[in-house]
């Protein structure tokens, strides 16, 4: 087939990177260098060059929207027919699976999601149920810890607390809310996480079965997964599938929820011969704007490196403003 319409628009690293052999794959993505259109494109390669059913693709985004905007730009670049096809974010593709396999998850089959109003909610009550004093264990920081030890992969029985009163109180919250969600059906955001690891770590006949199916997997974001989304991602696509992740490391902002910047290197160490390709021409800003953005995150730690650069001119000086907060 004609692949030009494929490679077209593209720079030779982006082309490097759409039409590469079908190995694990690390793509250092600096802001505005057509990440986006890279994903895409690689998506409709796999199936129109490679033969790749869209049954054996899934594609992980960080958000709704960006899931929706990436559905239907591969169906027009790939002309179609992506049935079969799984995108969506880790959450939505978690709750996915524990609908699809409700028994083997230990839920009842009408399990209602929480959102964090209703969390909060019920630790309160639970606080209360434990009489707690409300005001020295505020439910907002259980909140945070319950969460925070999900987005880990711990359950209560797995946090030692020999030598910490405190967080012993704090894992007495994080079990009696857990037995009042078990016992309800409720599954709050970060137990969609990890009930659905859960799900596959100890059903490995299931989780053999989506290892054979999800033969191409693509992420975007990748310096915004935690834990939790890492040992998912490890447990299907390690050892049958080809890997593909986007990322950049300058643009980790999540920290504060989890993320672990660290799993950019740990999934080069983790998968298999992975090749790293940078994606460094900005399509977004002028040189002055980049110049001064590669020197400041020249001082970021433990990055790997990349540098922006731009066809374009070099723009307006860049002035300062100092604006007061309220
Ligand atoms: N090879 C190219 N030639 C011309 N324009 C391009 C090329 N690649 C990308 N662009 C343009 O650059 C802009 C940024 O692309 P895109 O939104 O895909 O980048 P991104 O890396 O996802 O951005 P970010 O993550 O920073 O939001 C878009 O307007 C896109 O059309």
């Amino acid at each position: 087939m004609d692949v030009s319409q494929l490679l077209d628009d593209l720079n030779d690293k982006q082309r490097d990177v759409v039409a590469a052999p079908l190995q694990n794959m690390l793509v250092l993505a600096g802001a505005g260098s057509g990440k986006t259109r890279v994903l895409v494109q690689r998506i409709a390669w796999l199936m129109k060059v490679e033969h790749v059913s869209p049954h054996s693709i899934l594609a992980v985004t960080f958000t709704n929207k960006a899931a929706a905007e990436m559905r239907s730009r591969v169906e027009q670049v790939a002309g179609g027919n992506i049935h079969g096809m799984w995108i969506g974010t880790f959450h939505g593709l978690a709750h996915r699976l524990l609908r699809m396999h409700f028994q083997e998850a230990k839920l009842p089959q009408s399990f209602q999601v929480l959102d964090s109003d209703d969390q909060l909610r019920l630790i309160k009550r639970i606080i209360r149920s434990l009489n707690l004093d409300e005001k020295r264990w505020p439910a907002k920081q259980m909140l945070w810890y319950i969460n925070g030890k999900k987005d880990e992969g711990l359950r209560p029985q797995h946090i030692d607390t020999q030598f910490d009163q405190t967080e012993e109180t704090f894992v007495k919250v994080y079990k009696a809310y857990q037995d009042a969600c078990d016992r309800a059906g409720l599954v709050d955001f970060a137990e969609l996480l990890l009930r659905a690891h859960e799900l596959w770590l100890h059903n490995p006949e299931l989780l053999a079965h989506y290892q054979q199916r999800f033969r191409h997997v693509l992420v975007d974001e990748f310096q915004d997964t935690n834990a939790i989304q890492y040992a998912w991602l490890t447990l299907l696509g390690k050892d049958k599938s080809k890997v593909m992740i986007v990322g950049d490391d300058d643009q980790s902002i999540y920290g504060w929820r989890g993320a672990k910047i660290e799993n950019i290197q740990r999934f080069l160490n983790d998968f298999d011969e992975a090749q790293t390709v940078r994606l460094e021409q900005n399509y977004r800003s002028s040189a002055n704007i980049l110049n001064a953005a590669n020197k400041l995150i020249a001082n970021n730690n433990n990055r790997l490196g990349k540098e922006l650069w731009t066809e374009d001119d070099a723009g307006e000086k860049i002035s300062i403003y100092t604006a007061l907060m309220k």
